[in-house]
């Protein structure tokens, strides 16, 4: 509000300063006197050049001048007043009435003009005029003043908020925005002022931005508060996070609403908002939640988004009577390379892993790490198992090529184990769980391959720990059995070969096969232990027959993966072999083609090492596996033992016998031995027979017995003589 003006000889509640300037004393007593009576603070200056020197050391408001003085004149004193003190006011109070003076003091900035001798009413009546005026300019330039400096203050306040303030009009055009929308997001706030708000507001949040503000019940004592992104300017697009609060604008509040002029761009603000950058705290929210479900290494959702996911899959599924398929995959091999190369290229490897396996997914898929090289994959939305199969090959050969880390170039493979939603399993734990279980019965079959779920691999989780407990104690106990299927040569009826296949005789449950406990040993890595009894009993058995008469005797034991793929494993059993005294001519082992595969130069150096050493390699469940024939060929394999699926399949007289023709031809072109298995018929036996394949191992001539039992057939003069 304007200061209260008066038209008193006081501005501001000061009297004014006058100078008072002639060359005649007694006029300038007179003069001067009048003016103090009037209550106005004056000095008097006795001509010219004396004005000048009071001009030079004080201020004032206004002087009366005699135009016509010796040496220094009026005129002389006006230019004087001019240049050193501009906002004093001059009137000349001179008997000089020419035209000429007048317009030339006038020109020179005299406020008013009065001739002596003068009215002293007119006189006083002219001086308060002119300080009243003067003092009224004086105090309009205060309140400009002030109002620059007031709103240079709030134009500070609003510029160095550390958030965007904005203001809309009805129809949400900007009508004002303050310059931190420059640093934060490009714009300059000029180039805003009329555009609407949808301008800078990313598209995916315009529905919410919108509704905040036409939303019901916003005052600005309620203001609507909302998290949106905004748009940074130019070609970036990028977007940052801000907290946006704004409000209706109340008329009562504040009047200025229908401002038409200034930043307002002919705009009347309805809405006014703040906008708070809260990037970085959504970044780190961002990362923290990422972090909380995902795995760095990866970026794969871990476990526990993967079971968030597969639980919603689940109902999803259930509701609509659909399949889903959940596939545990464990990375074959995986180890040796940690181990051998060091963390960081086994680091390097799960990531090109990670990137191949999501090659084969599409988009509704969720591939997660499970932990260490293990994998879980959710397909939500599968038909029937042919589905599953189809991924689980394409996952499978995807990892098939070399993987180069660095100067490495090494090879690894994946078992996937597969249960469906709902056959295997209505519950999450169950599907993940007996995907795990098939797994492992992949592995214990020579890894990089799939298996599905079936209830025959299905141990609950009470009965894994029992079982797992009680094969610990069965080690201890020496509950472990070694029984001995004859290999049978079909032209002399004679055994030419026992393979050595372990039994438990539990206390409870009574004898018991590898499919019941084999799994669990190989994920409990008790098969290292397990496979040294065999061995160890084997030998001994089988040694002692040598030694009594049976020179060929020939013993076939079982390798499992794990054994294979240890570092000391050639010198393990040779130790074990020595310590037995047994002849390394007579021994066998029998491997899987997978197992070769997965890491062909590893394997068959050591299978080189062996045969070196004497040892037989029998190529087990041939036909079966992933073998390139390439290979089997370079590789020192003396017997290949036909797959007793084959066999079966001769009596049906399908692809199965074609199969069985081509492995013996093949092992007769290769010069192996062929040993083929499971034969129970004498239709099967014959039909080996016309093949040339002669030596066989099945029911025909008897399952596998204790050692006591095939001691005593050893006794006898024909094989037949033990079967049953
Ligand atoms: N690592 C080790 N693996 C072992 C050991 N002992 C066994 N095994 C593996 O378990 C598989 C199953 O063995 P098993 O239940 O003993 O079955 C063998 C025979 O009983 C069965 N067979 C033999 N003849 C016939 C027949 O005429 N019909 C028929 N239905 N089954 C028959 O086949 C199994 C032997 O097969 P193979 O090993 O392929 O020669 C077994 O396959 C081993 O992988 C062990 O100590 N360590």
């Amino acid at each position: 509000m304007a200061p209260e003006l008066t038209d008193q000889p006081f501005s501001n509640g000061f009297a004014a300063k006058i100078l008072v300037v002639d060359d005649e004393p007694r006029l300038l007593r007179s003069l001067s006197s009048l003016l103090q009576e009037r209550g106005y603070e004056v000095s008097e200056a006795l001509g010219g050049r004396q004005a000048c020197e009071l001009v030079n050391s004080q201020a004032f408001d206004l002087a009366l001048l005699d135009l016509r003085m010796p040496e220094v004149d009026g005129f002389d004193v006006m230019s004087h007043i001019a240049d050193t003190q501009p906002d004093c006011g001059c009137i000349v109070v001179s008997g000089e009435s020419s035209f000429t003076a007048v317009s030339r003091a006038l020109r020179r900035g005299a406020l008013d003009y009065i001739r002596k001798p003068f009215d002293p009413e007119e006189l006083l009546a002219t001086v308060e005029s002119v300080t009243g005026k003067q003092s009224l300019i004086k105090a309009h330039e205060q309140v400009q003043f002030r109002l620059e400096k007031s709103e240079a203050l709030h134009r500070y306040i609003v510029n160095s908020s550390p958030d965007i303030v904005f203001m809309l009009d009805e129809k949400g055009r900007f009508c004002f925005v303050n310059s931190k929308i420059e640093s934060l997001l490009g714009y300059h706030p000029a180039e805003l002022c009329g555009r609407h708000f949808r301008h800078i507001i990313d598209d995916r949040d315009l529905a919410r931005g919108t509704y905040a503000l036409q939303g019901p019940n916003i005052t600005s004592d309620n203001p609507r508060t909302l998290e949106v992104r905004l748009k940074t300017r130019g070609s970036r697009r990028a977007t940052r996070h801000f907290e946006i609060t704004a409000f209706p604008i109340d008329p009562q509040t504040w009047q200025h609403t229908e401002n038409t002029t200034g930043n307002f761009n002919g705009k009347t603000a309805h809405y006014y908002g703040t906008a708070r950058d809260v990037t970085e705290r959504k970044e780190a929210e961002a990362f923290i939640n990422f972090q909380a479900y995902h795995d760095l290494l990866t970026r794969l959702p871990n476990r526990a988004l993967f079971k968030d996911r597969l639980e919603l899959a689940i109902t999803h599924a259930r509701r609509n009577g659909q399949k889903l398929a959940v596939m545990f995959l464990d990375l074959d091999r995986f180890k040796v390379v940690n181990d051998t190369l060091g963390h960081a290229m086994g680091d390097r490897l799960l990531q090109a892993v990670t990137h191949r396996l999501e090659k084969c997914l599409r988009k509704g898929d969720t591939l997660s790490r499970f932990g260490g090289d293990e994998f879980t994959l959710l397909l939500p939305s599968i038909h029937s198992h042919e589905d599953a199969r189809g991924i689980a090959k394409k996952l499978i050969d995807a990892l098939k090529a070399p993987f180069q880390l660095g100067d490495h170039e090494v090879f690894v493979g994946v078992s996937i184990g597969i249960s469906l939603f709902p056959d295997a399993g209505d519950s999450m734990d169950q599907l993940i769980q007996n995907a795990d279980i098939a797994m492992y019965h992949v592995k214990a079959k020579g890894k990089d391959g799939y298996r599905f779920f079936s209830d025959s691999m299905s141990i609950d989780t009470a009965n894994r720990l029992n079982l797992e407990r009680d094969l610990r104690m069965a080690l201890e106990r020496d509950e472990l059995r070694v029984y001995y299927q004859p290999q049978v040569c079909s032209k002399s009826n004679r055994i030419v070969g026992l393979e050595a296949l372990v039994r438990w005789q539990h206390p409870e449950r009574g004898l018991l096969y590898p499919r019941d406990f084999l799994p669990l040993a190989e994920e409990t890595r008790l098969i290292g232990l397990l496979s040294e009894r065999v061995l160890d009993k084997a030998c001994q058995d089988v040694g002692r027959w040598i030694r009594a008469g049976h020179p060929d005797l020939r013993l076939a034991v079982n390798l499992s993966p794990i054994q294979v793929e240890h570092p000391k494993f050639v010198e393990t059993l040779m130790q074990r072999v020595a310590a037995h005294n047994f002849p390394a001519g007579n021994l066998e082992i029998e491997i899987t083609e997978n197992v070769i595969m997965n890491d062909l130069e590893q394997i068959s150096q050591k299978l080189r090492e062996l045969a070196g050493l004497g040892v037989r390699i029998a190529i087990d469940d041939f036909g079966t596996g992933y073998s390139s024939l390439n290979y089997i060929h370079r590789l020192p394999i003396h017997t290949l033992k036909v797959d007793q699926s084959f066999v079966k399949a001769i009596r049906s007289g399908d692809d199965g016998a074609c199969i069985v023709n081509a492995i013996v031809a093949m092992a007769h072109g290769l010069k192996l031995e062929i040993v083929a298995e499971g034969v129970e018929t004498d239709e099967q036996l014959e039909y080996l027979r016309g093949l040339g394949c002669h030596q066989v191992q099945g029911f025909f001539y008897g399952p596998a017995r204790p050692a006591l039992e095939i001691c005593k057939a050893l006794g006898q003069s024909t094989a037949r003589a033990v079967a049953f």
